[in-house]
């Protein structure tokens, strides 16, 4: 599904990420981890073709990145869902508007979606702020909001960059428990996390594959985490 074949990434000065030689298999679970600055977003950037390679083959949905145009690139993103590591919220719409906006974007914003969409909203506790506009929101609430966004035009991937970088103990088992059901709906799901916690939490419910990056490269951790 998302297929990197001696990917290498670059900003302009040397090589950020060189060698990755990966397959993420549809319905696969995987969390990706390494210090601060080690290049998670970058990776994830490269699996929803916000970037593209500096070097090596990547393909997604068997289609090689790099020969995608606008099109291609809109058609794919309905495909992979994204959980942005500041959410990026349309602060002047309400928490219902902002979820719904791929929908629009999409043009697939009929009655049938409008009813998907307080589905969605219920299915991640959000249904009584639904009128609420983000600012107002605690940050598991824009967390979870920020999933159902991602989610709402039913993408075969989900990439979450640090979904729960600012919320306690109980809400990130909150919110690993909607990525673990979205998983089980047969979604792949990538994580990037530093909190090893969450990993191993996840670990006995889901076998999940964990890439780490060390020495500009991403590599499959052991079983020592
Ligand atoms: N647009 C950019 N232009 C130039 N350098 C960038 C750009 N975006 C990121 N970088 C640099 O690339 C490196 C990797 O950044 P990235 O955000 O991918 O790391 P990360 O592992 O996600 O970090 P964190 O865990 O702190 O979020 C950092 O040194 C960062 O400063």
């Amino acid at each position: 599904m998302i297929s990197f074949d001696n990917v290498a990434y670059s900003y302009g000065g040397g090589a950020l990420l060189t060698d990755i030689t990966l397959d993420l298999a549809p319905g696969s679970f995987h969390f990706l981890t390494g210090p601060s600055g080690a290049g998670k977003t970058t990776f994830l950037k490269l699996c929803y073709a916000a970037l593209t390679p500096t070097a090596g083959d990547l393909r997604l949905f068997e289609q090689p990145v790099t020969g995608l145009d606008r099109d291609g690139v809109a058609h794919l993103r309905r495909r992979i869902g994204v959980v942005h590591q500041d959410c990026q919220f349309l602060d002047h719409l309400s928490v219902a508007e902002n979820v719904a906006l791929p929908l629009t974007v999409a043009g697939m914003d009929g009655a049938a979606a409008r009813r998907d969409l307080d589905e969605l909203l219920g299915w991640v506790g959000l249904g009584h702020r639904r009128d609420a506009r983000p600012p107002e929101l605690s940050g598991g609430e824009r967390q979870r909001a920020a999933l159902a966004r991602a989610v709402i035009v039913s993408p075969d991937a989900i990439l979450a960059d640090e979904p729960t970088g600012n919320v306690d103990w109980d809400m990130s088992q909150r919110l690993l428990t909607l990525l673990l059901e979205l998983n089980r709906m047969g979604r792949a799901v990538m994580i990037a996390t530093h909190d090893l916690s969450l990993i191993r939490a996840a670990k006995s419910q889901v076998q999940a594959r964990v890439l780490r990056i060390a020495n500009r490269q991403v590599q499959v951790a052991g079983a020592d985490l």
